[in-house]
């Protein structure tokens, strides 16, 4: 009976403790409440919708209620035992919220951290104040424009070799092929020279824990629950994050001795100064934060870039048409592609085709940001936000706008990113004067915009444009079973549901 009593009183003082943070955490617009989603509940709110629905139905519904009910307004959602929360729609208002990161304005707050601690510890991704500078300057090092000829001239065609025997062996025997396994081979392969400095394949223990970790990592955002899951069942994620953690720590002692012996007997990347870890160790003095650093990067750049493939490749399949278009601006089988052909002047529709791509099936689909501002912060619109609220915008709902992208904006067109300039041959034009159109990053928010914007963005775009010309060139796939619209797994980003089976032909002429 004592239990029973000791049970409800704990239930009714938490609930009381919840009111009254909601109350005194109230978001208000114009001295008035904003509008919830049809279906809000009393007290649960949204809540059960977080709980229930997966990933890819949530991201649908974010779409739905923007196109179909509010638009561009700014409204209001809640999950019970979370702080109170918005969502934005409107590039003005998200191109604020992308220019006022810092502590008196937007971050990622206890939120997200505490979220994805166990994963990213004190890595990029997860970091904020000098820790987080610090690493994005490494980062930035890194990617300047010589590292990337380098990765682009070298190290793709070097990794590319494995995808190349097993297609030619696909096409002379029929085999079926996965091409998002295919891909994140290849992505792996790349951002493991590239963070670690190493040869690292997913079929690597490390990988299986990764991809793991990260896809419990991602349902945390939606699962109000998630703590207790945590306590009760989390023996097998306990377990994959510390693979996760042990290889970071290996790989960075490795990189320690390497350093101490002067002996750097694997291919440089960057071409001058060492691969990321490398930069990373000049810059950080503890090991662990190397480590943890160096996962975060090899995990910001791998499965967003094998997604932007996968759903690439799928929707050329289902846009035939599109094929050619591509392999025209394409230098031919047997000839190589370079960092210099394939510059955007060069290539404007494979950019265009990758881009369109992206806004579809934004790989980083959701984002987040908690007003760390004491004070609050009030937003273009009027909506007031107090100290600690979230604020929740949904890349792939944004890439859905048809107030942003027109009526058509659920279709595949990447003319839509291409214009005309007003001469062929002006400065930066391809030949016949066709260039790509620049959208903001507050309409586009594919990359995060701001100073958090993505780190990798020209590395993304390379090894999707690079990767895109390289099959196309050389094969022709076909999707082997057409299952209807193509859905995305639950993930931290958004891989294909049942990966991308094809066949594939070579084509007539098959370059080396
Ligand atoms: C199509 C591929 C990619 C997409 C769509 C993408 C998108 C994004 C987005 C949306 C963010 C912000 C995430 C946040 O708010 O926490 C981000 C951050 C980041 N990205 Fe990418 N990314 C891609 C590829 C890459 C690649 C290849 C790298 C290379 C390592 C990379 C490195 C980073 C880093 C280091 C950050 C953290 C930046 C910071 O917090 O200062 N990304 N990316």
């Amino acid at each position: 009976m004592l239990a029973v009593y000791v049970l409800v009183s704990v239930g009714l003082a938490y609930t009381a403790k919840q009111l009254i943070y909601r109350w005194s955490h109230r978001i208000r617009r114009h001295g008035q409440r904003l509008r919830t989603p049809p279906g809000t509940l009393p007290f649960f709110g949204n809540g059960l919708k977080f709980l229930l629905l997966d990933r890819q139905s949530l991201f649908d519904w974010f779409s739905e209620i923007h196109n179909d009910v509010f638009g561009f307004e700014t409204y209001e959602i809640s999950v019970p035992t979370l702080p109170p929360g918005i969502v934005v729609s409107d590039p003005e208002v998200l191109e604020l919220v992308m220019k006022k990161e810092g502590k008196e304005g937007f971050g990622k707050g206890p939120f997200f951290e505490e979220r994805s601690w166990h994963l990213f510890g004190h890595g990029i991704i997860n970091a904020s104040g000098q820790l987080w500078k610090t690493q994005r300057k490494a980062g930035n090092k890194f990617f300047a424009g010589s590292h990337l000829q380098v990765l682009v001239d070298e190290v793709f065609p070097k990794y590319w070799e494995k995808a190349r025997q097993e297609l030619d062996e696909a096409a002379d025997t029929g085999k079926v092929v996965d091409m998002e396994e295919l891909f994140l081979e290849f992505t792996t392969r790349v951002m493991g020279r590239v963070a670690f400095g190493m040869d690292l394949s997913n079929s690597h223990p490390f990988s299986a824990a990764f991809d793991y970790a990260s896809d419990l990592t991602g349902l945390r955002f939606q699962n109000p629950l998630w703590k207790l899951n945590y306590y009760l069942f989390g023996h097998k994620f306990r377990s994959a994050v510390s693979i996760v953690k042990s290889f970071g720590n290996e790989i960075v002692r490795l990189a320690v001795c390497r350093r101490e012996q002067k002996t750097l007997n694997t291919p440089d990347p960057s071409g001058d100064g060492g691969d990321l870890v490398d930069m990373l160790l000049d810059a950080v003095t503890e090991p662990h934060v190397v480590a943890d650093s160096a996962i975060n990067f090899l995990s910001a750049g791998r499965d967003t870039t094998a997604n932007s493939m996968t759903w690439m490749l799928h929707l050329l399949m289902e846009n035939p048409d599109l094929m050619q278009y591509i392999t025209d601006e394409v230098p031919p089988p047997g000839t190589p592609h370079t960092y210099s052909t394939l510059a955007t002047p060069s290539t404007p529709r494979s950019h265009a085709v990758f881009l369109e791509t992206l806004r579809l099936y934004p790989p980083v689909p959701f984002e987040l940001k908690q007003t760390l501002s004491p004070d609050g912060i009030i937003l273009p619109d009027g909506t007031v936000l107090p100290h600690d609220s979230i604020v929740v915008w949904c890349p792939y709902a944004f890439g859905r706008s048809k107030r942003i992208w027109g009526d058509d904006a659920y279709e595949f067109r990447p003319d839509r990113w291409l214009e005309q300039s007003a001469a062929a041959g002006d400065d930066g034009d391809a030949e016949g004067g066709t260039r790509l159109r620049v959208r903001s990053a507050a309409e586009y928010p594919v990359f995060n915009g701001g100073a958090r914007s993505c780190l990798g963005k020209r590395m993304a775009e390379v090894m999707g444009v690079w990767v895109l010309a390289e099959s196309l060139r050389n094969w022709e796939f076909e999707e082997v079973e057409k299952v209807g619209r193509r859905r995305s797994r639950n993930s931290l980003t958004l891989p294909m549901d049942g990966g991308l089976k094809v066949r594939v032909r070579r084509k007539d002429s098959v370059g080396c």
